[in-house]
């Protein structure tokens, strides 16, 4: 699967904690991460993650195309909701492809603590079906 890390900064130390606890499941798939938050995540675990460029620069916006051509699999994007962002279009954007392509969504640790184990579970399976008949190999 195909999938995407991305936080606001007063939520990065919460999702750097997230994928240090989670390591042994996400590692199992191809990541993809805003430009700093790739970078923390990458420091403190020592995985192995493509960064595009940071949320304010277009990062969001290159993770969205992703998901326009239905090539993500799943978005854990924990969301500052107390501080405003410059770039909320394109936050407000990327949360409104997912709906369009029913990409599976974590905004908040709450969340992300179920959609983890559903993955390791095996529940997005559904989405090997989507690639196949896309015909793209580019997941794991
Ligand atoms: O701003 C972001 C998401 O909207 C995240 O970008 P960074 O990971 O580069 O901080």
């Amino acid at each position: 699967m195909n999938i995407a890390l991305i936080a606001h900064d007063n939520k990065k130390d919460e999702l750097v904690r997230f994928a240090i606890a989670y390591k042994e499941i996400i590692e199992e798939h191809t990541l993809f991460a805003t430009g700093t938050t790739g970078l923390r995540i990458m420091e403190a675990t020592g995985l192995s993650i493509q960064r595009f460029q940071s949320g304010p620069l277009g990062g969001d916006q290159e993770i969205g195309a992703m998901i326009a051509k239905n090539t993500m699999d799943m978005v854990f994007f924990f969301r500052d909701p107390l501080t405003a962002q410059p770039h909320e279009p394109d936050v407000t954007a990327l949360v409104r492809l997912c709906d369009v392509y029913s990409i599976p969504l974590a905004t908040n640790i709450g969340t992300a603590e179920v959609l983890i184990k559903g993955l390791e579970r095996g529940d997005l399976a559904w989405r090997d079906i989507i690639h196949q008949e896309q015909g793209e190999g580019n997941d794991k």
